[in-house]
């Protein structure tokens, strides 16, 4: 049996740890406010993020992240992207030699526009063979009720995704492996800006062609990043890419697209951020995927105008116009 450390109590790392749990693994889950952990382990509920959710009775839960990472096999990373480098330097000591670390994570730091991955292998000095993501249509809920799901398992050493692949199957849950951690990184951190672009056009009124248009060249843009910073343009068409970009887009449990919605309808980011509560990465993640473009000569016409209207330099309506008064263009994949 597998020892699993997940860092932290969230409704995404809550989720993943029943997942490991129900796997058959030994899970910790750290939390930390002591009543999450306190609920976890007496009532098997997650009162803050999951309530309504029934916890397997053999997952535990800790405030004490160096008890949670004790001889862990696994150490499952799901905290919003931008405080990771600062957590992580602390845990990082406590991480046994030979584990594997996965990030859950989809977002994009912001000063360096280090993908998830590459912060853990920077800070941590473990190997990138090491070092694993999971990503896909996975909105946290639904699979919190057992409901199918599949997800990707990415890492530059497929023997290694394999075994995580064994660490997390379950009768509800599929992950499919893959080498290509790039692109599966960059489809999970660009697609929450393409949900908030999304959820704009939503909160604005307007129909499912302009959905459809956002999703159709929000792909497009995301593979062209993806492909001129190394990653495989087809993992773009795998559940890491088009189906978490559909599942996002469309679920009104997403709290990127809603977030949009919000703004859409007239709020200020500031009444947006109180009214979402929980982390929505693609809010500060637009602007450092939008640079890492810019330095990479790529053009994002959608992440430009979603991190404009984010920082408050332009209106949500200038953001409907501009995309639609760019110059014409053939239709082609990436381009
Ligand atoms: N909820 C979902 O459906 C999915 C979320 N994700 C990703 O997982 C990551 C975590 O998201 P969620 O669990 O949904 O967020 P959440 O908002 O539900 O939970 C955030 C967790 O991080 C902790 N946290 C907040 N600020 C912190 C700080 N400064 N230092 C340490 N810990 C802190 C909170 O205590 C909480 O445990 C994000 O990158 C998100 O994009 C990925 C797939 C699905
Ligand atoms: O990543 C997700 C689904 O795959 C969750 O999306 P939100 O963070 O927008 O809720």
């Amino acid at each position: 049996m597998n020892r699993v450390a997940v860092l932290s109590a969230g409704s995404w790392g809550t989720t993943m740890a029943m997942v490991m749990a129900d796997a058959g693994n030994d899970v910790t889950l750290h939390a930390r406010r002591p009543e999450i952990a306190d609920a976890i382990n007496t009532v098997h509920r997650n009162p803050v993020y999951l309530p309504d959710i029934a916890l397997p009775a053999a997952l535990r839960a800790t405030t004490d992240p160096r008890e949670a990472l004790d001889s862990a096999d696994h150490v499952v990373v799901s905290i919003p992207a931008q405080t990771l480098r600062t957590n992580l330097t602390a845990w990082a000591p406590s991480i046994p030699t030979t584990a594997m670390v996965v990030s859950l994570m989809k977002g994009i730091e912001t000063h360096s526009g280090l993908r998830m991955s590459e912060v853990i292998t920077e800070v941590t000095g473990i190997p990138a063979e090491r070092v694993a993501v999971i990503s896909g249509p996975n909105l946290a809920r639904e699979i919190a009720a057992r409901q199918p799901a599949a997800s990707v398992i990415a890492c530059t050493d497929e023997t290694a995704a394999e075994t995580l692949q064994d660490a997390c199957l379950t009768p509800y849950f599929r992950p499919y492996t893959a080498t290509d951690v790039t692109g599966c990184e960059l489809g999970g951190a660009v697609k929450n800006v393409i949900a908030l672009a999304v959820g704009l056009a939503t909160g604005m009124g307007l129909g499912d062609n302009a959905k459809s248009l956002l999703i159709t060249r929000g792909l497009a843009e995301t593979a062209r990043l993806g492909e001129r910073l190394g990653a495989d343009p087809l993992t773009f068409s795998g559940l890491s890419g088009v189906g978490d970009l559909h599942a996002t887009c469309a679920s009104p449990l997403s709290r990127n697209r809603t977030f949009g919605e919000h703004l859409g309808r007239g709020m200020t980011v500031a009444q947006a951020t109180s009214a979402t509560r929980q982390t929505a990465e693609g809010v500060k993640s637009c602007r450092a995927i939008l640079d890492l473009a810019r330095r990479n000569d790529v053009e994002m016409p959608i992440t430009e105008v979603v991190a404009a209207v984010i920082d408050g330099q332009i209106t949500v309506q200038d953001a409907a116009s501009q995309l639609m008064s760019r110059t014409p263009k053939p239709e082609r994949y990436g381009i």
